[in-house]
């Protein structure tokens, strides 16, 4: 866990069985959510609209998504859908790790540019929200990880974006070897950062 990245412990706020902890930049959410166990197993509230309206996320999500990346390495994103379909995501892993990564685009952030990581896997059960305006991507870290996240508004193709992974303007460490990477062939020619306009 990246805990240098994290917001001040007083920053957290609990509703029933959700926790969110923000980060330095405002607006993403590390959650987490209270596992009850007994002899079977374990039982977990994955969304609980009150609840986890109570703790700021207040979107409707209206999709459901799921992946599957074979190979530890493989990258996906980093990605976005730009108005008037934009996408809050809210992201859990069920199988496998990951380094989840979000990049502020909000025209006029102070933290424009900047981004914020969390490692969630199906051990630790963290989830990462993602609001609308933040580039969104991640790295397997295991084989056969299976993401599965919530989004707040449908797939638009013609609204999907995205920002290079590796560009060097934004500095991300994504925990894997850069050389080794697996990306689709859209990822592998999406443009910089700078050679964008606005998106939000
Ligand atoms: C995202 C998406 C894709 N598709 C289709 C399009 C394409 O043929 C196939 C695979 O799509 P992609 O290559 O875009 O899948 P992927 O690279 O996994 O895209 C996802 O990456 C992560 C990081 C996100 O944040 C998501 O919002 C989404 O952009 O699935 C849908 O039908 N609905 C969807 O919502």
């Amino acid at each position: 866990m990246l805990d240098e990245l994290r917001a001040p412990a007083t920053d957290i706020r609990r509703a029933g069985n959700v926790e969110a902890q923000g980060f330095g930049i405002a607006g993403p959410l590390l959650l987490t959510v209270r596992r009850f166990e007994d002899s079977r197993g374990v039982f977990i509230e994955t969304y609980n609209r009150r609840d986890f309206e109570a703790v700021g996320i207040a979107e409707e999500f209206v999709q459901d998504n799921q992946s599957l990346s074979v190979h530890r390495g493989t990258v996906r994103g980093l990605h976005f859908q730009v108005p008037p379909a934009p996408q809050a995501k809210l992201v859990r892993v069920l199988r496998g790790r990951i380094l989840d990564i979000a990049v502020d685009l909000r025209a006029g952030s102070p933290t424009f540019g900047q981004h914020v990581a969390a490692e969630l896997s199906a051990e630790n059960g963290l989830m990462f929200y993602i609001p609308v305006g933040f580039a969104h991507g991640f790295a397997t870290l295991e084989r056969d990880t299976e993401v599965a996240y919530k989004v707040s508004a449908l797939y638009a193709p013609g609204c999907d974006k995205g920002i290079a992974w590796d560009d060097p303007a934004l500095g991300i460490d994504w925990g894997i070897d850069p050389a080794t990477a697996r990306l689709s062939d859209k990822d592998r020619v999406l443009p910089r950062l700078a050679d964008i306009g606005p998106c939000f």
